[in-house]
């Protein structure tokens, strides 16, 4: 586990930035192709600008980067709540990154549909190999929830790692998510939370007892693999250091 506070917004999404960098090159050197699963909410839409800003744009070989997400809102894409949609203006499209290098959810599908034909899009891109992305980015709600792993919510006790539909009472929604399976078995998954109103929930998910019905967040435990916090001060303003 690799906590990195930063003083500031910026600096934290320029951590991460670096560390994303790191990921695909070591990924594209050892394998031939990076695979992401992006994040939605509204924490990382600066993280992808940055990425497709002149900083950082020609640090990666986008054509050897295939992107994924690892939850979406059951709404169209061309809807504001669309995590596609907000990664598609601002990283996808800035990069020209082309549709045969982007695997999103199909909404206009019933979500249980959706979700297994995403499971089925995903085994098959790692086809033979279990589905291994090389970096899963994650965000952190206020009540502890990564991904679409709502507290009390069924998913939660999913032992597949496959992509699932989860109706959200508390958002009032279907959302389409990565199971903590499918997430576990990535090679390095990387959270991305900022902000005082956080500060609660990074503490209870990273050291108050375990209690992954009220913290979903504390399922993600890829503890043969990298897990790495980018927090800002705030944020980590209430752990134990
Ligand atoms: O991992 C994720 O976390 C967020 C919560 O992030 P927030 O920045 O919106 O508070 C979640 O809703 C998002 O869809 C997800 O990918």
């Amino acid at each position: 586990m690799h906590l990195h506070i930063q003083p500031t917004v910026e600096a934290t999404l320029h951590a991460l930035a670096d560390y994303f960098v790191a990921c695909a090159a070591e990924a594209i050197v050892a394998r031939g192709r990076f695979a992401v699963a992006l994040s939605g909410g509204s924490s990382p839409k600066k993280l992808y600008e940055l990425l497709a800003s002149p900083a950082y744009r020609d640090q990666v070989d986008w054509t050897k980067a295939y992107f994924f997400f690892g939850d979406e809102r059951n709404v169209p894409r061309t809807d504001p709540q669309s995590n596609y949609l907000m990664a598609k203006k601002a990283l996808l499209a800035p990069l020209n990154i082309t549709d045969d290098h982007v695997f999103s959810f199909d909404t206009a599908l019933p979500p249980a549909e959706a979700a297994k034909a995403y499971t089925q899009v995903i085994n098959h891109f790692f086809s033979p190999k279990p589905a291994r992305l090389d970096l899963i980015l994650l965000g952190l709600g206020d009540n502890s929830h990564t991904a679409s792993l709502f507290p009390h919510t069924e998913v939660l006790q999913a032992t597949v790692a496959e992509a699932q539909a989860v109706f959200v009472p508390e958002v009032g929604m279907f959302r389409l998510t990565f199971t903590a399976p499918l997430i576990n078995q990535a090679r390095a998954v990387a959270f991305l939370v900022f902000g005082a109103d956080k500060a609660a929930a990074v503490r209870r998910v990273r050291q108050g007892p375990r209690n992954t019905e009220e913290f979903p967040a504390q399922l993600i435990t890829p503890s043969a693999n990298e897990r790495h916090w980018f927090l800002d001060e705030p944020a980590a303003a209430d752990l134990a250091r």
